[in-house]
């Protein structure tokens, strides 16, 4: 192996925007010696190989994970126990299995199983991602000074969930270990829940849209464009998301509603201090984030407090 490499042969399965960006910032630090990608539409590896993703694009599941020591799926969570059951005969003893996947319970009870003895499985997930899907979308930055929750089960060999770890600071990941179900929760309330929001704020906005023609579009303020942003997302991950991650979405939005319906009445009953009170107290999240240098967004996030 080369200086820089964590891995002999990483395997990639599924070419879109997290795999993409996974091959190119492996090439970029020099992380494996040979990239090994899989997707399952013809047309997905014609693109993979015609904008040079991969070393080595393959036409089968089974070719793309022979003698690799890190198998990575990178598809839709619906689809990875499929995927699991067709490589798992085929992966390479003491070879290490990992996920990108946005919801872990589900995708460790639907891999977990089909993984034979000697092979290690350390599910993963990067928290980072644009609304773009797809073998293009991809680029070597994405990973930059963002989260990488790894959600190893206990008794998993410490080297294999270690190498990993290098693997992603190598991408330039900050890496933390989390519990599943934990894991799944905290997403729904960062992530899933808000995603689900923004599909109905813009829902809601293209039905008024048909009234009052194009102007919520035309008028829309930075707000409402990230709504819009958001809500561009590809439909068969997020479906996936929300049929997986069902209970603690539904925990979430329960709450959610309950605090709307609470704002509705403010705003019907004339509660001024209610609402004052409320944007306060959101306003004061906002800020400890920022002073907490936890604003992923602001330069050196993770390396220096932000000062302001
Ligand atoms: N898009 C995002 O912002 C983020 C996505 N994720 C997770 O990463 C995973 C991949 O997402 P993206 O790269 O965004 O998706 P994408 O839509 O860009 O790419 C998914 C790829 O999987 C392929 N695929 C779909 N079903 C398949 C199957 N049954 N067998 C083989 N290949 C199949 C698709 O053809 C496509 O090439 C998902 O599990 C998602 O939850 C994690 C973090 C961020
Ligand atoms: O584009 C955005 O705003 C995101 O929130 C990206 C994202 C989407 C899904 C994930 O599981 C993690 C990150």
């Amino acid at each position: 192996m080369s200086d820089t490499a964590v891995y002999g042969k990483v395997a990639l399965i599924g070419l879109g925007l997290i795999a993409s960006s996974m091959f190119w910032a492996t090439r970029r630090a020099g992380l494996a010696d040979h990239v090994a990608g899989y997707a399952r539409s013809e047309e997905t590896r014609e693109t993979a190989r015609r904008i040079g993703l991969c070393h080595e694009v393959c036409d089968s599941a089974e070719e793309v994970v022979a003698d690799a020591d890190l198998v990575v799926l990178a598809v839709p969570v619906g689809a990875m126990g499929a995927v699991a059951q067709a490589i798992g005969p085929h992966l390479k003893p003491g070879a290490t299995v990992t996920d990108v996947g946005s919801v872990k319970r589900r995708v460790i009870d639907d891999v977990g199983p089909h993984l034979p003895e000697g092979v290690h499985f350390v599910p993963g997930h990067p928290l980072a991602g644009t609304e773009h899907s797809g073998p293009e979308s991809g680029f070597a930055t994405l990973f930059e000074n963002r989260w990488c929750l790894l959600v190893p089960e206990a008794g998993t060999d410490p080297m294999a969930v270690a190498r990993l770890r290098r693997y992603w600071e190598g991408m330039g990941a900050l890496v933390e270990e989390m519990e599943p179900d934990h894991h799944d929760l905290v997403l729904a309330v960062t992530s899933h829940t808000p995603h689900l929001i923004a599909y109905t704020m813009v829902g809601v906005a293209d039905d008024l849209r048909r009234v009052t023609d194009s102007e919520v579009i035309k008028y829309s303020a930075a707000g409402f464009r990230d709504f819009t942003r958001i809500a561009a997302s590809d439909p068969t991950m997020w479906r996936d998301v929300f049929l997986t991650n069902k209970d603690a979405t539904l925990e979430i939005l329960g709450r959610f509603t309950e605090e709307l319906f609470a704002l509705q009445r403010a705003i019907r009953t004339g509660n001024g201090d209610a609402l004052f009170d409320y944007f306060t107290r959101t306003r004061a999240i906002r800020r400890g984030i920022i002073e907490a240098g936890q604003d992923t967004d602001a330069p050196d996030f993770g390396r220096a407090r932000v000062e302001r």
